[in-house]
């Protein structure tokens, strides 16, 4: 199923000024944000602390109120014509949130067939062979039977608890799977696994969107989209192979033998007391990709004339 989202904004109201340097009580988290994802693609939004990777992915799975004092502007389509709003979003799509709460006296293969149970209408069997598939394809099988566990009770090591959060979602096979942070508190190496897992989840026909902190550059080398948040605004949108020529393009190039998911994080911060600088770099920025849009609707409609005038040649 294709996510796409057309000019988001989301407004809230807070007690105190929003910038050192600015009288506004009211705070703009998403800035007239579009964009789309196409099935079989794992996409990932990144940004510093604060820039709206969340609000973004809750806009998209419909997470967000839209009630005093919060305000949210735009739309969010499934398949370009319903809106997600009044198609269900649980009904084709999951959520794996950051926090995943778990019972921490069941087994790994426990919560997950809890899971199904509640949210399938199937015979035992059914069930059981959908549980076996997911703990197959998550590469649980070594601690299935092994407690979720707690402070207290010692149980699964993070990255199996992240999976297992992951499996309790894939038992209705949504189309469109979101989580927030799959990869906070984990080592790279098993950061980097839970992002080959969404990888070919997002290969087998799902529309993967998440948010992520601090890829590894090997990590970063596997995601097939990127979304770059700046202060709300959206300054990149596109392939990730391709992000570094383009920052390069506009003046910002990721110094050699770095990881560009850092270089990114720390050059497109927006700190509190922003200053001029920062406003400037932001403006320069959001102009490039504006210009970048911009040429790739003129390059998809050169292509359509071409084609059609080749069309009526024949
Ligand atoms: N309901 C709200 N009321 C006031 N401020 C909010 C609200 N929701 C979000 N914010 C603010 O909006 C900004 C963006 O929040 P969001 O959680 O989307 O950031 P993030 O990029 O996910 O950050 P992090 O990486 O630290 O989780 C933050 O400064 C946050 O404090």
């Amino acid at each position: 199923m294709k996510l796409s989202w057309h000019n988001l904004t989301y407004t809230v109201k807070t007690k105190s000024r929003v910038y050192k340097n600015s009288n506004s009580k009211e705070k703009t988290i998403l800035k007239l944000q579009s964009g789309s994802i196409k099935p079989g693609h794992a996409c990932f939004i990144m940004g510093s602390s604060g820039a709206g990777k969340t609000t973004l992915l809750n806009a998209l799975c419909d997470r967000l109120t839209n009630s005093k004092p919060a305000k949210l502007q735009g739309q969010v389509l499934i398949n370009d014509t319903h809106s997600v709003r009044q198609s269900s979003f649980g009904k084709y799509g999951a959520y794996v949130m950051q926090d995943d709460v778990l019972f921490p006296t069941l087994t790994c293969e426990e919560v997950i067939t809890f899971s199904a149970r509640l949210k399938l209408i199937l015979p035992p069997h059914q069930i059981s062979a959908r549980v076996d598939t997911i703990i197959e394809d998550l590469g649980l099988n070594n601690c299935r039977h092994t407690f979720i566990g707690n402070q207290l009770i010692k149980g699964l090591s993070g990255g199996e608890r992240k999976r297992t959060a992951i499996g309790i979602e894939l038992v209705t096979d949504p189309q469109i799977l979101c989580l927030d942070e799959p990869t906070s508190g984990l080592d790279s190496f098993t950061a980097h696994k839970i992002i080959k897992l969404l990888v070919s989840q997002a290969k087998l026909g799902k529309t993967v969107v998440a948010t992520i902190h601090q890829p590894s550059s090997q990590t970063f080398g596997l995601f097939d989209k990127l979304i770059l948040l700046m202060d709300g605004h959206q300054i990149y949108q596109g392939a990730a192979s391709q992000s570094v020529e383009y920052f390069e393009s506009i003046g910002f190039s990721v110094p050699s033998y770095s990881n560009p998911a850092d270089y990114f994080l720390q050059k497109f911060y927006m700190p509190f007391n922003k200053s001029e600088e920062d406003v400037r770099t932001l403006e320069i920025l959001t102009e490039a990709y504006k210009t970048k849009l911009s040429d790739k609707r003129n390059d998809q409609t050169n292509q359509g004339e071409c084609y059609r005038s080749r069309r009526s040649r024949y």
